[in-house]
């Protein structure tokens, strides 16, 4: 495949002896909308986080857009700088990632540390404030906020710079259904709406969510790849989604 944001060849990863991840051999392609789907423990964060660069193989390569993504190769600088302005990363847990004294300051972090102009600055998180919902909450102190309103601060965070890629680490885990739709709505609409070259990769275990936000389906058991296409085919594969747990495995019986 020409364009693709990642090549992974035979990659593995473990933690202290515990494998992760164990000879993935994937390409994902630019401009997609790509679901890591699996049951817990298959390996989707491990995998985010090394397209993220916060880990890396201990066995086969990655290349992310068009250069390998290693420690050394991220140990200059320079690189480091321009793979994170291009690759954005939201955590499972909003926690890690806010720490600013308020809303506005989050949103203005990351531009602040690209030295933006102060009013392309003041007028870019007016407008992320405004397109998720939080003007109102622009002087609240973030880590005092709901999960659901977390969840929107660290994604407008990482969304203000426009990042090519977009790497999402279970966007709806621990939401209640109000707030997992209206995240789902932002990525159906905001996102992919900004540019057809953006990509969005992201973690669930929802069948739901994949469904409605992705077009193509990594499907992850045990830290292997077991299968991939359009959303529609996988979702289709019944047997699949039961072997890899992401289906009950027999259906439960109705009440009454
Ligand atoms: N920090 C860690 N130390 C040791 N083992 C870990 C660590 N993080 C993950 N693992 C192990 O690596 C494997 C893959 O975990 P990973 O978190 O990538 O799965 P996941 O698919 O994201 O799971 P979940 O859906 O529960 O978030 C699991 O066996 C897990 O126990």
């Amino acid at each position: 495949m020409n364009d693709c944001v990642f090549r992974l060849s035979e990659v593995s990863f473990s933690y202290k002896g515990v494998a992760a991840l164990s000879g993935v051999t994937l390409d994902l392609p630019r401009g997609r909308r790509i679901a890591l789907l699996g049951a817990n423990g298959s390996g989707k964060s491990t995998l985010l986080r090394l397209l993220d660069g916060l880990h890396f193989p201990e066995a086969g390569r990655i290349e992310a857009l068009g250069a390998p993504l290693s420690a050394a190769a991220l140990a200059d600088e320079a690189t480091a700088i321009a793979f994170r302005r291009r690759v954005g990363f939201v955590f499972q847990n909003p926690d890690v990632q806010l720490f600013c004294p308020s809303v506005f300051d989050e949103l203005a972090f990351g531009p602040l540390q690209l030295h933006w102009p102060r009013e392309r600055i003041r007028g870019a998180v007016t407008r992320m404030l405004d397109a998720f919902g939080l003007t109102a909450l622009a002087n609240r102190p973030p880590h005092r906020l709901s999960g659901g309103e977390k969840k929107r601060v660290a994604l407008a965070s990482v969304l203000i710079l426009d990042p090519e890629v977009l790497l999402l680490d279970e966007p709806t885990a621990a939401l209640d259904p109000q707030a997992t739709d209206d995240i789902v709505t932002r990525l159906e609409t905001g996102f992919g709406a900004q540019a057809a070259d953006r990509t969005l990769i992201f973690s669930t275990h929802d069948l739901d969510v994949v469904a409605r936000i992705a077009d193509h389906v990594v499907v992850l058991e045990a830290g292997r790849v077991v299968a991939e296409g359009p959303t529609a085919s996988v979702l289709a594969d019944t047997a699949l989604l039961r072997r890899t747990r992401l289906l009950p495995a027999q259906a439960i019986p109705a009440v009454g």
